[in-house]
């Protein structure tokens, strides 16, 4: 039995599909199958391009028939409601009495695509209902194409299927969240503020839970053996066999013995599967006599404090960070978790939404330093070029960096970071291979462990982000796509080396936008971010990150997309179209958290 299998037994919410039709009966005569067809066309579309966390298609419901007055607009939003629908897209070609057709659920992602085809009045109607919805509190995102289309062409233009897939794909992730929760294992860490957390951001932003246990309860399990003895042995053989050991960089004085290093493993997998089991459960616990344990706290996220009532006398998390972060462990490939060091919670939150729009796995690190190409220079006697040549930004940060952040999955011979159901066997051998487990520095983790070195290859498109708690504002999310880059082998050891070379290095340039205030230079990047940590995905996602932060009403304080790629609610040009990021602010104060 995987013990990753159970991970989603409620399965995921749906997208659900409502057609809306004219009732006039010649009118509906002459629509209603054009219409239903505009609503196939749509669901084919999503369940092509888009997918549920473990891999499978996600699933679209249409409205059996079209919805042409309150009656149906009721009967509609009980089935989707009883068949667990998260995200809405209405459909029309023709005029259909907003009032009376429109739904009102608040809490519901939606977007109508009202068909361009002047023969109906289908964008009409499209105005009209989204006037409808700005005039009641309840914003939608408008889909209209540009150009005019014949009646019966069922087909989407491009510019719909572009609208369409980004707004279901934000939706989707606004569903994954509702009703699931963060499990915090400990409190704060080293009086780091983004470990603290705040219940009213997850309730009334994500619509999410907030659980809490000690860290003395992965003890105790380790203690009572409350875990799979029998995983525990595969786990370890697993480790011994792909998990390299490399440099002990502590002086020899303090080095700890090869039985104490051994133990230190054991611990560390032992840590690793009794909080995969704490986040999502697991039913060989309830075999064991351990029903209670056996539940979990349906979490699809969690932090492990460590820092430092655990890290002073027990092996850090890094261990139980790096696996289950990363794409794959003993029991194969499988998604990836969502684990934060230090419980730092809002980087955790960050790390899911990245996830929740990109498939893929995810780097934890710190922002630790703008590196200027005068001060590389200085230091290493190197100029820097090319993507380089106007400095970098070092990303480092022992345990929740993915292994997939290795970059060594590969797409087209570029260096990439795959959702997990398109990686091969041997490119989990070739993340493994390119990862060094290095014995903790002693002075800062005395209780010993491992982190993973490794440097990510360079080529990768990236987006750094990270959700910032603000007073008197609350959450806001800044990101910055760019791209990781290879430094020469000499000058990345020598910057390494200056740092905490047994960790994970990442070095990253951000996209330069000329005259932006921040974008406009590498170090204002790094100088106006608002955390020592960030969440980096593999690609560009900024766009996807926008329209989410929008549908959860949390306002974009930073990031360097194209105004062509913002697409947020339609009712946010009523607050603002030539500065489109006061208009965010304006609107997400105006409608508050989506929850209310
Ligand atoms: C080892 C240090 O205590 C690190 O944990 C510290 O530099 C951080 O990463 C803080 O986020
Ligand atoms: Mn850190």
């Amino acid at each position: 039995m995987n013990p990753n299998s159970h991970r989603y037994e409620g399965g995921f919410p749906k997208i659900g599909i409502r057609p809306i039709v004219d009732r006039r009966k010649l009118v509906k005569a002459a629509l209603a199958e054009s219409t239903m067809n505009l609503a196939r066309e749509a669901a084919a579309e999503i369940t092509a391009v888009l997918r549920n966390p473990d891999g499978s298609p996600v699933e679209v419901v249409i409205f059996e028939s079209c919805i042409s007055g309150m009656t149906e607009a009721a009967t509609c939003a009980e089935q989707f409601r009883k068949e667990g629908v998260g995200v809405l897209v209405s459909v029309s070609s023709g005029w259909c009495y907003p009032l009376e057709t429109m739904e009102m659920d608040p809490t519901l992602p939606h977007a109508v695509w009202g068909f361009n085809g002047t023969e109906r009045p289908g964008a009409v109607y499209l105005a009209a209902l989204h006037a409808a919805h700005n005039q009641k509190g309840l914003p939608i995102f408008k889909i209209y194409g540009r150009h005019i289309q014949d009646q019966h062409e069922g087909k989407l233009p491009q510019d719909v299927r572009d609208q369409l897939i980004r707004f279901t794909r934000a939706g989707m992730a606004a569903a994954l969240l509702r009703g699931k929760s963060y499990l915090s294992i400990g409190s704060v860490s080293m009086g780091i503020a983004g470990c603290i957390v705040d219940e009213n951001f997850y309730q009334r932003y994500l619509g999410m839970r907030n659980a809490y246990v000690d860290m003395t309860e992965v003890r105790r399990r380790m203690e009572k053996h409350i875990y799979d003895e029998q995983e525990f042995q595969k786990a370890m053989a697993w480790a011994a066999l792909h998990c390299k050991e490399g440099p002990d960089p502590n002086p020899e004085s303090v080095q700890i013995s090869p039985e104490s290093k051994l133990k230190n493993w054991e611990t560390s997998i032992r840590m690793t599967m009794i909080v995969r089991d704490l986040m999502i459960g697991n039913p060989r616990l309830a075999e064991k006599g351990y029903e209670e344990e056996a539940y979990g706290y349906n979490a699809i996220a969690s932090g492990f404090q460590g820092q430092r009532e655990w890290t002073d006398h027990l092996p850090s998390a890094d261990v139980l960070e790096a696996v289950l972060c990363s794409s794959f462990d003993w029991n194969g490939i499988r998604e990836p978790y969502m684990i934060a060091t230090e419980n730092d919670n809002l980087n955790a939150i960050t790390m899911l939404l990245n996830h929740y729009v990109s498939y893929t796995a995810q780097i934890f690190a710190d922002v630790r330093a703008y590196w200027s190409p005068e001060a590389v220079e200085r230091v290493t006697g190197w100029r820097a070029d090319g993507m380089a040549a106007s400095g970098f930004i070092h990303l480092i940060n022992s345990g929740p960096a993915a292994l997939d952040g290795t970059g060594e999955q590969q797409r087209d011979g570029q260096p990439v970071m795959k959702p997990h159901w398109e990686i091969k066997e041997h490119e989990v051998q070739a993340c493994l291979d390119a990862v060094s487990w290095r014995p903790t520095y002693m002075d800062q983790f005395a209780g010993g462990g491992y982190s993973t070195d490794y440097t990510s290859r360079g080529g990768m498109p990236v987006t750094m982000a990270r959700i910032n708690l603000i007073s008197g504002l609350g959450p806001v999310l800044q990101l910055a796509e760019g791209y990781t880059i290879d430094l020469p082998e000499a000058v990345h050891e020598q910057l390494d080396l200056r740092t905490t070379p047994t960790w994970p290095t990442t070095w990253f340039v951000p996209r330069l936008v000329a005259d932006d205030p921040v974008f406009g230079d590498v170090y204002t990047v790094m100088e106006a971010w608002g955390s020592n940590h960030c969440a980096v995905s593999y690609g560009h996602i900024g766009e996807d990150l926008i329209t989410l932060a929008s549908m959860l009403r949390i306002p974009v304080n930073m990031h360097n997309i194209e105004t062509s790629r913002i697409f947020r609610p339609s009712a946010w040009s009523a607050f603002g179209t030539k500065d489109l990021e006061a208009a965010d602010y304006r609107a997400c104060a105006a409608y508050g958290p989506l929850y209310g």
